[in-house]
Parts: C-alpha cells; structure tokens; sequence
C-alpha cells in the first residue's frame, strides 16, 4: 500500500484499517491520524510507539489488560479478534489438549495474580514451548520491569500486524 494512499484516507477508513493493530486499542490510531502525512510505515509505526510511551504507567497496563489470554476464555468460546486468532493458532493455541490447556489456565492466573495485568507475547515469534518458558521466567520479574518487557511485546504485535496490512493491501493490488 502506497503511503500516499494511506495519507489520502479519511478518519473513519484510517481506523477501521488501523483500529486494531494494538489489540482493542482503536484510540490509538484514532489518535495517530492528526500526524499525518507519514513520511512511510515506519513512520506510523514510530507515532504509534510515541503514543504509548506517553502513556502513565495505568495507561501502558490498561493496554495490556485489552489482550485476550493465550488459550485462554475467548480463545475456547471463538471470540477472538481476525488477528489474535490468526497469531493464537500459528502459535500452537488451537491444538493444546485439556492438560495443556489447563497449565496455560493456571500459568495466566498466576502472572496475573502477581503483576495485575495479563501475560502477552507476540505470538507469532513464539511457540507454545516458548510461551510456557517465557511465562514462567517472566514470572520472576518485577512489575516495573515486566510492564515494560509486555509492552515491548504489544509493540512487535502491533509491528507484524502492522505490515501484515501493508503487504495483504499489496498483494490484492497483484
Ligand atoms: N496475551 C497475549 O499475548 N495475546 C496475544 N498475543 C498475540 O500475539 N496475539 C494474542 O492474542
């Protein structure tokens, strides 16, 4: 997609193409689109770090608590978002048995019992091996530290989602 075309877009069709490429977070590019013309994608995707970082601390939390947990409710009763779906079942989530789901159950309870914010990882540069480990190493950390770790995962989520826009636009225009 030609980055003049996304400066020529109105509001409404900049957020319903760029509304979800932080999970449930539409205010985000709704808040995005006054910076326009971006000079290119990363252009974007920096303004969209910006406005995160901005964020106080309830802020960056109240990100993370738009996340749907991995294997989780809305994955079992099929209300995930296009995206989180599509990363949820690359990551191995649709094909986990009762025991294995189980173990995410309580591995999530656990995280946030402790940090009072939901676990998150990009999915899609994880397998479920992965998220297991991850999630009990990041289980030790502090909740300073581990805010930042989840939002630096937000911010690769929303990277790959971001191009993957970008490129399926391209690839329609084939
Ligand atoms: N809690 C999560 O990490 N959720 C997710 N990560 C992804 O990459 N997609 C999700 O739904």
């Amino acid at each position: 997609m030609d980055i003049s075309v996304v400066n020529a877009l109105t509001y409404e069709e900049f957020v319903n193409l760029f509304g979800n490429v932080v999970e449930k977070c539409p205010i985000i590019s709704a808040a995005i689109w006054s910076h326009r013309p971006f000079k290119d994608l990363a252009d974007i995707e920096a303004h969209i770090m910006g406005f995160i970082h901005s964020l106080p601390d309830s802020g960056k939390e109240g990100i993370l608590r738009c996340h749907p947990d991995l294997a989780g409710r809305d994955l079992q009763s099929g209300t995930l978002t296009r995206e989180s779906q599509e990363e949820q079942s690359q990551a191995g989530m649709t094909t986990l048995d009762s025991a294995e789901i189980q173990h995410m159950y309580r591995l999530n309870s656990k995280y946030k019992e402790r940090f009072g914010f939901p676990f998150v990882i990009c999915a899609r540069l994880n397998n479920k091996a992965d998220i297991v480990r991850q999630l009990n190493e990041r289980l030790k950390n502090d909740r300073a530290a581990e805010r930042e770790r989840a939002i630096e995962e937000v911010k690769n989520i929303c990277s790959l989602r971001l191009n993957n826009i970008v490129l399926s636009d391209i690839q329609t225009k084939l």
